[in-house]
């Protein structure tokens, strides 16, 4: 079986992208596991699928793929590069269009200078709806948010580290550094994503506050390991850095692999997050 893709990345977490309207697409996990690997296949952080929706008032459904071959609800910077893959593909002559996803409905934009802005709906800060287990934890509030210590066992013996817990559709773990680069991202990232308090697992973001509009942001991604840049883990720092009275709206993330914007108005309201999409080259894979 022949199966064409796109390898495409937003600000350099990249993505393998299938047009699953055109041609037949039903592949296994090991199957989406193995063409996303960086040694024996195409190699991608994620793999998207696109699919025609079955849901009123939407234009598509797309499917996500850790690099570990696990569905998971929801990718920021994979909805932007989708947003380009239909646009070029000439699926849609919209520019903002509705896509239904595993964790609901999502409204990206193209913008007039090729970058996309997606409306990527509110963040859920309720522990249990994370979902993450504070039963018998003394987490305090710091400004509007809650801060969860967490034992992590680590080689040279455990230490506690301070989380805000966020869901942006898909889970996340964000603590503040001092210095990203020296962050201990590859050490406790593993850790956290594993950490028997989060049930499906967690993104574990590391974020460094620049000044009230700036941020750097490393993420150790659940399913992928460190990526370059995490579109729901930028989404998701800027939330806990305004509930916690250290941020403004707008926030500029300078992740490693490049630039992302986040604007959030508050509780209740969508987090819009901004910035590029690369199509990198064409494809053919024989399954
Ligand atoms: N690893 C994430 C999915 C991809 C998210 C990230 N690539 C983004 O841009 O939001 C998870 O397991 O929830």
């Amino acid at each position: 079986m022949k199966l064409k893709f796109t390898k495409m990345h937003g600000a350099g977490n990249d993505f393998i992208v299938v047009d699953a309207i055109n041609q037949q697409v039903d592949l296994s996990t090991q199957q989406w596991a193995a063409l996303a690997d960086r040694r024996f296949g195409i190699g991608a952080d994620q793999v998207l699928v696109v699919q025609k929706s079955d849901t009123e008032g939407c234009d598509f459904r797309y499917r996500i793929f850790n690099n570990d071959g696990g569905e998971v609800e929801q990718c920021g910077n994979g909805a932007r590069a989708f947003v380009k893959f239909v646009t070029e593909k000439g699926l849609t002559t919209q520019r903002a269009i509705r896509v239904q996803t595993m964790n609901g409905i999502i409204a990206p934009r193209l913008e007039d200078d090729g970058s996309v802005t997606v409306d990527m709906g509110a963040p859920v800060l309720e522990p249990a709806l994370v979902p993450f287990d504070s039963a018998g934890l003394a987490g305090w509030a710091e400004g509007g948010d809650t801060l969860w210590p967490l034992s992590i066992e680590q080689p040279g013996g455990a230490n506690t580290v301070f989380l805000s817990v966020v869901s942006m559709g898909n889970p996340h773990a964000v603590q503040v550094v001092d210095d990203v680069d020296c962050a201990p991202v590859e050490q406790s990232g593993p850790l956290i994503e594993h950490h028997p308090r989060f049930p499906n697992r967690v993104n574990a973001g590391f974020m460094q506050i620049e000044g009230r509009h700036r941020i750097k942001l490393r993420v150790y991604e659940r399913g992928a390991g460190e990526t370059l840049a995490c579109g729901t883990g930028s989404c998701a720092a800027v939330v806990a850095g305004i509930r916690r009275g250290l941020l403004d709206s707008p926030v500029q993330v300078s992740a490693r692999g490049g630039e992302l914007s986040v604007a959030w108005a508050g509780i209740g309201a969508p987090v819009y997050l901004t910035g590029p999409a690369v199509t990198v080259f064409e494809g053919e894979v024989t399954l």
